[in-house]
């Protein structure tokens, strides 16, 4: 398939009322979840709900996130990529999963920085959510690392029923009672 191109009939959807306000730290949406939660080995993230329909995510880079000596590991990046678009639902008080993600790599980035991710939505066509982000270097307005396009498709909570794991499923109803950006 192509890059993504934001297709000419997509609009801008509007910001749910009942978004969080922006400068809100947004809940982990599972805590088993590698990219937000409450996971040894996770990204620990940190997203917050920007203005209009924008999130901020950072990522403090450590030992742990390494490819090259001293320096994160590509997946590693587009997995707080991943994630921080992915929070984008928060805003529209929807589900999406991930069914593209490209990601340009434009600058190393070391470990011990931190990486300010400020994703958008791009535009919605149908049950298609074109999103896109920008990472930058220890401050917002830091050097540019990464840039990322991201195409996401609405699902229902059945695919989370149909798909996962029953013994994951059950805790994460116990958890939050299976609501979606309640
Ligand atoms: C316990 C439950 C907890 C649930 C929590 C869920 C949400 C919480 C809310 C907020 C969450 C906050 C943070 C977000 C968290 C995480 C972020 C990371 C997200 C992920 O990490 S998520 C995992 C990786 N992700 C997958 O695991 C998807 C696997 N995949 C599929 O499950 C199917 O593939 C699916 C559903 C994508 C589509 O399947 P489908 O049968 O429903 O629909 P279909 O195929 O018709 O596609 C419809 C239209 O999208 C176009 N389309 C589809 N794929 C495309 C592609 N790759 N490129 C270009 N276009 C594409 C088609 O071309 C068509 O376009 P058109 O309408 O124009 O024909």
């Amino acid at each position: 398939m192509n890059s993504i191109e934001l297709p000419a009939d997509a609009e801008l959807p509007s910001r749910h009322p009942k978004a969080p306000a922006p400068g809100t730290e947004l809940p982990v949406h599972y805590q088993r979840c590698f990219g937000c939660g409450d996971v040894d080995a996770g990204l620990h993230l940190k997203i917050r709900a920007g203005e209009g329909l924008t999130v901020t995510g950072l990522f403090q880079v450590t030992e742990h996130h390494q490819g090259a000596p001293g320096l994160a590991h590509g997946g590693l990046l587009a997995a707080a990529f991943d994630e921080t678009l992915g929070s984008l639902n928060w805003l529209l008080h929807t589900t999406t999963v991930t069914g593209r993600l490209e990601t340009d790599f434009r600058r190393p980035v070391p470990v011990d920085s931190t990486l300010h991710i400020l994703a958008k939505v791009d535009g919605l066509a149908g049950r298609k959510l074109y999103v896109s982000a920008e990472g930058r270097l220890n401050a917002v307005d830091g050097p540019l690392a990464l840039t990322a396009r991201g195409l996401f498709v609405k699902v229902g909570i059945e695919h989370f029923v149909k798909h996962g794991r029953p013994q994951d499923i059950a805790e994460a109803v116990d958890e939050r009672g299976f609501e979606v950006n309640p």
